[in-house]
C-alpha cells in the first residue's frame, strides 16, 4: 500500500476517534444540570473571588462546575440580581450563614430550610403586629408566609431540618427577640432565604435552603458569632448538596 495512503487513512482514523470523543464531552456537558449558589457577600465564600464589579463567577466542587451568584445582603438585592440570570439555571442554592434561636443547633451546623417566611411584612398596629397575609392585602395565590420548600426531603438527613424567618435587619435586642419568637417560633434567621424561596416558588425553579449558624439570634455581641467556623462547615457540606442535586430528578 502506499505510503502516502496509509498516513491519510490514519489521520483520518484519529479525526473520527477526536470528533466521536468532542461528541461524548459535548452530550456530558449538554445533560449536566445548570447549578446556581445565590450568597449574599463575599465574606460567605473561604476563597478569594476577583475584586471588582463581577457578581458571577463559575467555579469547580468536586469537578462539578456550578455558578456562584453574590448577590447582596437582603432580599431586595437578592432578588434583583438572581432575576437577571435565574433561567440560565436547572436548580437554585440559596447558601449562607444564619442566626439561630434554637440552642439546641451548636454554632457552625449546617442546617437546610424546609420553610421560610417574610417575616417583617406587616403592619404594627398600636404594637399588635399584622402579618400581610393575615390582611385584606393577602394574596393567596402569592404567600409570603409559610413557604415550604418541596425538595428537602430528597437531601442527606444528616443536616437538621429547619424553620426560617427573614428578616431586613439582624435582630439585636431582647425585645425584638421576644416579640419574633413568640410570633414565630421559627428555628433560624436570615436576611435572604424567603426571598429566594418565594421567586423559586413562583417562577417553578428547583431549589433548597443551606445554611451555617453563624451566631445565636441575641442581644448584640459580634465577638460571640463564629462567622468563620459557619463558612467553612458550609463550604465542607456543599459538594454533596451539589452531588444530590446532580444524582436525583426534581
Ligand atoms: O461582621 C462580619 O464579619 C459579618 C460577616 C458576615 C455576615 C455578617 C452579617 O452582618 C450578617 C448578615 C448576613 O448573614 C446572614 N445572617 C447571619 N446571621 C444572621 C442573623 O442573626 N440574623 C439575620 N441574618 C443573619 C444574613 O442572611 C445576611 O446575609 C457580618
Amino acid at each position: 500500500m502506499p505510503r502516502l495512503f496509509l498516513i491519510n487513512l490514519q489521520i483520518k482514523f484519529h479525526l473520527t476517534i477526536l470528533s466521536y470523543l468532542c461528541l461524548v464531552n459535548f452530550k456530558e456537558l449538554s445533560t449536566q444540570k445548570r447549578i446556581l449558589l445565590v450568597l449574599a457577600s463575599k465574606n460567605e465564600v473561604p476563597f478569594s473571588l476577583s475584586d471588582g464589579a463581577q457578581s458571577l463567577y463559575t467555579i469547580s466542587l468536586n469537578d462539578i462546575y456550578v455558578d456562584v451568584l453574590i448577590s447582596g445582603i437582603g432580599a431586595v438585592p437578592t432578588i434583583f440580581n438572581l432575576c437577571n440570570v435565574a433561567n440560565n439555571y436547572d436548580f437554585i442554592v440559596n447558601a449562607g450563614i444564619a442566626g439561630s434561636y434554637n440552642l439546641d443547633i451548636p454554632l457552625g451546623s449546617v442546617v437546610l430550610v424546609s420553610q421560610d417566611s417574610l417575616a417583617d411584612y406587616g403592619i404594627d398596629s398600636n404594637g399588635n403586629y399584622v402579618h400581610i397575609d393575615e390582611t385584606q392585602f393577602s394574596n393567596p395565590s402569592q404567600p409570603l408566609r409559610y413557604l415550604t420548600c418541596p425538595y428537602v426531603n430528597r437531601f442527606n438527613k444528616v443536616f437538621p431540618e429547619v424553620y426560617g424567618i427573614t428578616l431586613s435587619t439582624v435582630s439585636g435586642s431582647l425585645e425584638r427577640i421576644r416579640s419574633l419568637q413568640e410570633k414565630w417560633n421559627a428555628d433560624i434567621e436570615t436576611m435572604e432565604s424567603a426571598a429566594v424561596f418565594y421567586y423559586c416558588l413562583n417562577r417553578n425553579i428547583p431549589f433548597i435552603g443551606v445554611r451555617a449558624i453563624s451566631n445565636y439570634v441575641e442581644t448584640r455581641n459580634r465577638n460571640a458569632w463564629k462567622v468563620e467556623l459557619a463558612v467553612k462547615n458550609l463550604w465542607n457540606a456543599l459538594p454533596d448538596i451539589v452531588n444530590t442535586i446532580i444524582l436525583n430528578d426534581f
